[in-house]
């Protein structure tokens, strides 16, 4: 009797292991996705619009870094992002810049109302260079295109900046969703098929910062 029950309890603690081995692996591939960019320029929205559906009113400065998860699927492959939302606020930026180092993407942003906010892109570029491995995929962002009266910075000015720094290219409104569920879903499949070509840095051996390398990511995916 008491073999029984103790079988019984093997059996529910292995049932329940299995569960939770289940569960953790209840994705195919986990990426994770980092927001740079001036202060203001959106990434907090952008990040908000694709996880939860929303335009937060007032939104306040993020403080450090913040993350949130989304698993989604595509073409039957199940899609963990992992989105880290940083301040892009002067004063945090050691503390983000840490973050960079093991992004398999960057989402830097700019906003297209505000002419400062592309001007210091290359500032935010040799912060990449210097942190982030030099596998890691980048897109540049022009975001609040609701604001198209107020435009600063014309679209192909930034797409060529985009192209000769070898960044994919996409202009979004985290008010009106324009483009958001489309630059997330796009940049992860052009990681799975990173991932699939065994590219992707997820390891010890992978690249210091600054051994640079840009790679074009053009084919499989419709960003643009
Ligand atoms: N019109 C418009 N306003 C936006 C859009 N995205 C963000 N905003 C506004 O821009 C302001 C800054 O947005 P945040 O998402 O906090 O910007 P952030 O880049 O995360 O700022 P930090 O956290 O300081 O780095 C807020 O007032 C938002 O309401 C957009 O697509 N259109």
């Amino acid at each position: 009797m008491i073999k029984d029950e103790f079988q019984s309890l093997q059996l529910k603690r292995d049932h329940s292991a299995c569960k939770i081995i289940v569960a953790m692996e209840d994705y195919d591939y986990l990426f994770k996705i980092v927001l740079i960019g001036n202060a203001g320029v959106g990434k907090t929205c952008l990040v908000r619009r694709f996880t939860q559906g929303l335009f937060p009113p007032g939104q306040g400065a993020t403080i450090g870094v913040d993350f949130m998860i989304k698993t989604v699927e595509i073409k039957g492959v199940k899609v963990k992002l992992q989105i880290w939302d940083t301040a892009g606020q002067e004063r945090f930026r050691s503390i983000t810049q840490s973050y960079y180092r093991s992004a398999n993407a960057l989402i830097l942003t700019y906003d297209i109302t505000c002419e400062d906010s592309f001007r210091c892109l290359p500032e935010w570029l040799r912060e990449i260079e210097q942190y982030a491995n030099n596998q890691v995929v980048t897109i540049l962002v022009g975001n609040k295109i609701d604001l198209a009266e107020k435009r600063e910075v014309h679209r192909q000015r930034a797409e060529e900046f985009a192209q000769a720094q070898s960044m994919l290219y996409l202009e979004t409104s985290a008010k009106e969703s324009d483009n958001v569920e489309k630059l997330f879903l796009d940049l992860a499949c052009v990681l799975i098929r990173e991932a699939k070509q065994n590219t992707l840095d997820n390891n010890e051996s992978a690249p210091m910062p600054g051994e640079g390398k840009n790679i074009n990511y053009l084919s499989c995916c419709n960003i643009n």
